[in-house]
């Protein structure tokens, strides 16, 4: 996906500063999606964005076929699980500061365990997936939304189509 109309991003490789809350901004379910730069002004090498969620459900197996991604937990706390089906199989609560990394093609899910704020990279254009995920946020949207927004199953079919993620509801972690 291009820019966004209306994004206070450049959308090429130009110096920038943003405030703090300002970037493009999705509901995905009950989290709110900030990017901060995108694939545009990196010539496609990497995404960055937050993600401000409450204490919620399972976000289930899935994983990306183009993109890796990391987490650096801000604030909060966050269990991540991991299949990579070459043999490594993880399952770890991560706190405020801590890191994890899911290379491409690694089975993945989440939950989140308390109110928790994540930064992440991921490879560029990849962020945007979050965009076709989910509805536009105010541009003063802040912390995790007060009304979620329920993504069509449609929706996160044709945007994991588009961004190559593979839901995987059949898949059990240990
Ligand atoms: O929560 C993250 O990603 C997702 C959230 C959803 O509601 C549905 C999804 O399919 C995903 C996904 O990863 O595909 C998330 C949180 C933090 C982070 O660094 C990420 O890269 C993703």
């Amino acid at each position: 996906m291009s820019k966004p109309p209306g994004s206070v991003l450049p959308g090429a490789p130009a110096p920038f500063y943003l405030a703090n809350g300002e970037g493009e901004k999705s509901i995905v379910f009950d989290q709110l999606f900030t990017i901060l730069l995108s694939g545009d002004e990196t010539e496609g090498q990497y995404g960055v964005f937050t993600v401000d969620a409450p204490k919620g459900e399972m976000i289930p197996p899935h994983l990306h076929t183009t993109a890796h991604e990391i987490f650096y937990v801000v604030d909060g706390s966050i269990t991540v699980w991991m299949n990579d089906q070459k043999g490594f199989e993880g399952k770890r609560t991560l706190a405020t500061g801590d890191f994890g990394f899911v290379p491409l093609n690694t089975v993945h899910a989440f939950r989140m365990e308390a109110t928790t704020r994540i930064l992440g990279v991921n490879t560029g254009g990849f962020e945007r997936f979050f965009l076709d995920m989910g509805t536009p946020a105010p541009a003063d949207a802040m912390g995790p939304p007060r009304v979620p927004y329920i993504t069509p199953i449609e929706q996160m079919l044709a945007a994991g189509r588009t961004f190559g993620t593979v839901f995987m509801p059949d898949f059990r972690f240990e």
